[in-house]
């Protein structure tokens, strides 16, 4: 099975003002749709970030791994780090610090799950099946909470309406638990004093008794806040996400407060997992096959938490559904990943690249695809039509912060900020 195309196409779709503590989501975001293609006909999808600096090394590797067997992982992994000589991206700030080798794991994750996507499909199984097999047969995700905006400023308010304080939070979190069956929720954090956020998060408890709850700050909080934070919220948190910066300020925390920590900010590649893991900085890490190097990477990445003893939970970013499809075999394939994963996929209300009917989710869960490789196909249709929306919407890398000063011309997304 030898890798004869490889089409590298960025799509664009509509996002609400979501809030975080980098500033609002913009009104288009960004993805990259990898598609592989063999000698024998079979095409394997991948997605990732569509940032520009991401698009174009993407666009430089591609050409590199042509002429590979799909199963020949390894040789292109070597391929892929000897062209990302640099650091591709940051990402906005929100998912930790930029590396030369995070960046690489990050551009070989999609063409490694196009190729996964392939072999599953030519041996007839799903992709959960390399990757040794489904220990569940549907994963569960959260309600993934966000502060926002009626709408864009300038624009109609949109379906999700405001959500501003706990009320506006409550409600959010009743529609999406009506329309999705979640089963725990996830606040996004370090936007309002923290007070405010403590505030959110009782009314959260109150109004779903028993629904696990989780708040990310993204890092918002020093030290001292965080472990105010975590004091008072006592007894309401499954875990408390990225509260603070850095390996020594989470683990200062971790050892006050009475709820584990959770991170996709300061364990984000392989070398930051012996001094977590020292300092007992953190309980549950959150996976994310996008930077952690593809699915079988994580696999290994998972196998080590178990032996460390940390928890897993999956982080997200916004997403279509060969993503949610990646995510669901990986999470199914994982025995010790046992915490709720995060999704973006209400936020993205519908629009996808993926031919409806393999996806859903029921009981706040997504059942693992049944079809062969990831078991999603290409809505070729959707695809052209994201392509078109990437070219015309102007935004070439997702920047929050830019975005929200258009409208608070004095505002800062530094960090910690309280
Ligand atoms: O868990 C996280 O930190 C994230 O999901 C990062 C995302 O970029 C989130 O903050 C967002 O969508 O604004």
């Amino acid at each position: 099975m030898i890798i004869r195309q490889i089409h590298v196409t960025p799509v664009a779709f509509r996002d609400p003002p979501l809030l975080n503590a980098a500033g609002v989501h913009e009104p288009w975001a960004l993805r990259t749709i990898v598609e592989v293609v063999t000698d024998e006909g079979l095409t394997g999808l991948g997605e990732t970030y569509g940032d520009i600096k991401h698009l174009e090394k993407m666009r430089e590797c591609a050409p590199a791994l042509i002429g590979l067997d799909v199963h020949a992982t390894n040789t292109m992994y070597a391929r892929i780090s000897a062209i990302v000589g640099d650091v591709v991206s940051d990402m906005h700030g929100l998912t930790g610090v930029a590396t030369k080798e995070k960046s690489i794991d990050r551009i070989f994750s999609p063409f490694e799950v196009a190729c996964l996507d392939i072999r599953g499909k030519a041996a007839g199984v799903p992709v959960a099946d390399l990757l040794g097999g489904k220990v569940r047969d549907a994963v569960p995700y959260s309600a993934y909470l966000f502060y926002k905006w009626a709408g864009h400023p300038g624009g109609e308010p949109d379906r999700f309406g405001e959500a501003l304080d706990e009320a506006g939070v409550v409600e959010q979190a009743a529609l999406l638990i009506k329309e999705y069956g979640f089963k725990s929720i996830k606040l996004k954090g370090g936007v309002f004093p923290p007070d405010q956020e403590i505030d959110a998060i009782r009314a959260l408890h109150e109004a779903f008794p028993g629904v696990p709850l989780r708040l990310d700050p993204n890092a918002a909080w020093t030290v001292e806040t965080s472990i105010r934070v975590g004091r008072e919220l006592e007894g309401t948190l499954q875990y408390l996400e990225d509260p603070t910066p850095g390996i020594p300020g989470m683990a200062e925390v971790a050892a006050a407060v009475p709820m584990p920590l959770a991170t996709n900010m300061c364990v984000v590649t392989p070398e930051h997992l012996p001094p977590a893991i020292a300092s007992s900085a953190i309980g549950v890490l959150l996976l994310d096959h996008h930077y952690w190097g593809g699915l079988v990477r994580s696999s290994h990445i998972a196998a080590l938490c178990d032996t460390f003893g940390l928890s897993l939970s999956m982080h997200s970013n916004s997403h279509l559904g060969i993503s949610l499809a990646a995510m669901t075999h990986l999470a199914a394939a994982t025995p010790n990943l046992t915490f709720a994963c995060d999704t973006h996929t209400p936020w993205q209300d519908g629009q996808d690249v993926v031919l409806p009917g393999a996806l859903r989710f029921t009981d706040g869960a997504v059942p693992v695809p049944a079809g062969p490789g990831l078991g999603v196909e290409l809505d070729r249709d959707a695809l052209a039509a994201m392509n078109e929306a990437y070219d015309k919407c102007g935004i070439l890398a997702r920047d929050d912060t830019t975005y929200m000063q258009r409208f608070e011309p004095s505002y800062s997304a530094r960090r910690p900020r309280w």
